[in-house]
């Protein structure tokens, strides 16, 4: 055990040799944006470097990192020969080592050293499992022959060096292999923050941990030890690299308490699905979970197909206003033509529109931006630019919109609820076209050399979430027939199985009555007690109840008490939210074709009567009672008035509660209002105003006039009055939106050599504008947004020195 092992990265695919002959333990590490071969792979938000031999001590332990390998196929058995092969490089590896070689054999001698450095990022250390091989290729065997434990090698490792070609070539035959001597387990997980960073992709961040060897399991417990020793160590080095490291287990589970919350706070970064693959089958490892494994890892991520099912996160922006230009009439024979500089076009609106035709949130797990065109610039001739093209986006009937973070309307609070077929609601509205100088035109300045910038287009990240509209929701415990009864009474297909959790997401059905009306059913995932606190499913799929008008409550007739059950389930509602309990239900207790079932069935029906509830009993294999359950629900519905949710929706998708009506308001604020910071240290002011931000993002600074309009305003909006107040000096530095400006009590520089810098500047003599107020202030740069100026975070960022002064 004291051999010296090392933390190689493997390149790409050719870890699957890699950990056949010699690692131990592998970490897969890769993006999807890799995998799509897009230039906009993730590596920029990566910092670590390449972890080498040289960074890792000697006396680490045996772990493959290997990047981009993308989804795992069963490993290839090894062949005798390949085992032959094994051995003699083990041996010629032990050789080597008493020789005191360092370079170490290359798995194969063809290859060339990769020269892409492996682009691995977040790096998530998994504990490592030792999965056995199987004795035979049995397809019947179970997968039991699994043990949770970690492996720790005695052979040490290889770096394996392949290149891109290679790898194809390796994967096209791993692909091939389909009988394997090798469990494999692959844990996808998705990163959130990679993907909010990423600008158009979210970054599918995969992990798959491997591990074969049919070492002595009467090591185990040393092993243990020393795994745990070595991904203790791998976190300190990533740590020190400034990685984020997280460990989970192979269930899912995290695995100390620290973790649990670093991840819980960030949903996203859960495990999202969990799989084991024995030869050609694949298992649910959800189901394969002991009572004491449940204890000690109560949280469990959800797969993310099931979370991206019904929840979003999309970025919007609306499209940017054309800028105005300058422009004179020049044309023979007419003199002064005057000024002739369109404006620009509005910038694109964004809007949401339900479409029937879609039925989850999926579509946005690939498409998360969404921008709109941005306006055409103006043009000579008085031209003015076109506007730019809207951003339609497509979400399913039932789709609740709210604004993630801290936004305009607060976390939280819903902007649009689209709940009518075909509904179109302004999101967010384009920004302004900046004016022409057509448009400065005036009796005292006839040749104004000034125009606008465009306005921006507000941007904001939006939570999506799907409550489906469903006229009839069926309810139940996992396995009491739900899904059965759904695909006897409409044209669904849902999938039926005779294990709890067969629906992992909710189906639709229509079901006709009669031959003119119609009523939509939503088979829902199994509810089980605890749900409302995240047991089993969770309530991940609860909240679509609420948009349900009628319950159908399945009864398992095959359960040991169904009255438990019953009343479990109705607890669950109520937990969850106190309106579901309220709504109008039926119960229906299935598999009466059973005798054991009929055999409850009375004690069952007497217990609900007592409640005054009359039960139905049904038989969904065999149709029985079904057309009762129907008729029963359909007149309910009946009876009911028409859903009070579209009327709140109605609401507030439009008119003064309306999200674009928010933002305009927002972004039509006066120029007086404004709120000045100083500080004292780097003598900086800060004037904060969301109107005054507005107009000097719009200022077009190449003008001189559009500056001594600027000044105008300020002194206007009261803001040099303010400031004089407040005791500015001179030399002080102003940051007003995004410009920085440098405060003068005197006209003074206002002097003809500093105006030289813009265009369509004139002598001062000559000027019609005159400076009459002292103190002014003289542009000596613009910052971007988030810049921390001498203590103040300035509303912009990033610093632009670009002096203007001579
Ligand atoms: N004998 C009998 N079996 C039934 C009846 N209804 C459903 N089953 C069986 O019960 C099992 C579970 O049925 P599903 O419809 O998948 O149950 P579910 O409620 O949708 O289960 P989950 O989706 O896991 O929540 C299947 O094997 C069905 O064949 C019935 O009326 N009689
Ligand atoms: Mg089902």
């Amino acid at each position: 055990m004291s051999t010296p092992h090392s933390l190689v990265s493997l390149p790409t695919a050719a870890s699957r040799p890699a950990l056949t002959s010699s690692a131990r333990f592998l970490f897969s590490i890769s993006c999807s944006s890799k995998r799509k071969k897009k230039a906009s792979a993730k590596p920029k938000v990566i910092t670590p470097a390449k972890p080498t031999r040289r960074d890792i001590p000697e006396d680490d332990f045996s772990l493959g990192i290997g990047g981009g390998a993308s989804t795992l196929t069963a490993l290839q058995p090894l062949t005798d020969e390949q085992d032959t092969l094994i051995e003699q490089k083990q041996k010629l590896e032990l050789q080597l080592s008493q020789q005191k070689v360092t370079q170490k054999p290359s798995f194969n001698p063809s290859a060339q050293p990769t020269t892409d450095p492996l682009s691995w990022f977040t790096l998530a250390a998994y504990e490592p499992q030792i999965v056995m091989p199987e004795e035979e290729a049995d397809p019947d065997a179970d997968v039991d022959s699994t043990y949770d434990a970690p492996l720790v090698s005695d052979a040490a490792s290889y770096e394996l060096e392949d290149d891109e070609g290679e790898n194809d070539t390796v994967e096209e035959k791993d692909d091939a292999a389909s009988d394997a001597e090798f469990e494999w387990v692959e844990v996808n997980a998705l990163s959130s923050d990679l993907r909010e960073d990423s600008d158009d992709e979210d970054v599918d961040e995969e992990v798959e941990v491997l591990s074969a060897d049919d070492s002595d399991i009467d090591e185990y417990d040393e092993a243990y030890l020393e795994a745990d020793a070595a991904l203790a160590h791998f976190e300190k080095e990533a740590k020190r690299k400034s990685v984020s490291v997280k460990r989970i287990s192979l269930n899912g589970s995290l695995l100390s308490e620290d973790d649990t919350e670093d991840v819980s706070d960030n949903d996203e970064d859960e495990v999202a699905f969990i799989s084991r693959k024995s030869g050609n089958r694949r298992h649910n490892m959800l189901d394969e979970y002991d009572e004491e494994d449940e204890k000690k890892q109560p949280k469990r991520g959800i797969p993310a197909v099931m979370r991206s099912f019904d929840k979003a996160k999309v970025y919007v922006k609306a499209g940017n206003g054309g800028n105005g230009v300058v422009a004179f009439r020049r044309e023979k024979y007419v003199p002064f033509g005057g000024p002739s500089g369109g404006s620009g076009g509005r910038g694109g609106h964004v809007y949401v529109r339900s479409d029937p035709s879609l039925n989850s949130l999926l579509c946005f797990r690939k498409s998360v931006h969404f921008r709109a065109g941005r306006g055409s610039h103006g043009m000579g001739k008085s031209q003015d630019g076109a506007a730019g093209t809207d951003c339609i986006i497509d979400v399913p009937l039932g789709t609740v919109i709210r604004e993630a973070g801290d936004g305009i309307s607060g976390p939280g609070e819903v902007l649009l609820e689209l709940t009518r077929p075909g509904q179109c609601e302004l999101l967010l509205s384009g920004g302004r076209g900046g004016r022409g100088n057509t448009a400065f035109k005036t009796g005292r300045n006839k040749t104004p050399q000034l125009a606008e910038n465009g306005e921006e287009g507000a941007e904001m990240w939006l939570e999506l979430e799907l409550k489906l509209v469903a006229d009839v929701g069926i309810i139940g415990v996992p396995n009491a027939g739900k899904s059965t009864l759904l695909s006897v009474i409409s044209a669904a297909q849902p999938a039926i199985g005779a294990y709890p959790f067969t629906t992992l997401l909710p189906n639709l059905g229509v079901v006709p009555i009669g031959f003119e009306s119609t009523m939509v059913v939503a088979d829902l995932p199994g509810l089980l007690e605890g749900a409302h606190l995240g047991i089993g499913l969770g309530h991940e799929f609860l909240r679509h109840t609420e948009r349900c008008r009628v319950l159908v409550h399945m009864i398992d007739g095959m359960s040991q008490q169904p009255e438990q059950e019953y009343e479990a389930v109705r607890l669950e509602l109520q937990l969850f939210n106190p309106l579901l309990s309220e709504k109008p239900y039926i119960v229906a207790f299935n598999k009466m074709d059973i005798p054991e079932a009929a055999e409850r069935w009375p004690n069952f029906r007497d217990y609900l009567r007592q409640k005054g509830i009359e039960p139905i009993c049904i038989s969904a294999v065999t149709k029985a009672g079904v057309t009762d359950v129907v008729n029963k629900a359909y007149s309910l519905l009946q009876s009911l008035p028409s859903s009070s949710y579209e009327d709140d929706a109605d609401k507030e998708g439009s008119g003064e509660f309306g999200i674009a009506e928010k933002i305009r308001r927002q972004r039509s604020a006066p120029i007086e209002e404004f709120e000045i910071i100083e500080d004292k240290a780097s003598k900086t002011w800060q004037v904060q105003g969301a109107g005054l931000q507005r107009f000097t993002q719009m200022t077009n600074w190449e003008y001189f006039e559009a500056l001594t309009r600027f000044q105008h305003v300020l002194t206007a909006s009261g803001v040099n009055k303010a400031l004089k107040e407040r005791g500015v000096a001179e030399g002080d530095t102003v940051i007003v939106g995004q410009m920085e400006f440098v405060w003068h009590d005197t006209e003074d520089i206002m002097a003809a050599d500093w105006k030289r810098g813009f265009r369509g500047s004139r002598d001062p003599a000559e000027s019609e504008l005159d400076f009459v107020e002292h103190g002014e202030l003289d542009v000596i740069s613009s910052v971007e947004p988030g810049t921390r100026i001498g203590g103040i975070n300035s509303s912009t960022e990033g610093h632009n020195q670009m002096e203007l002064e001579s």
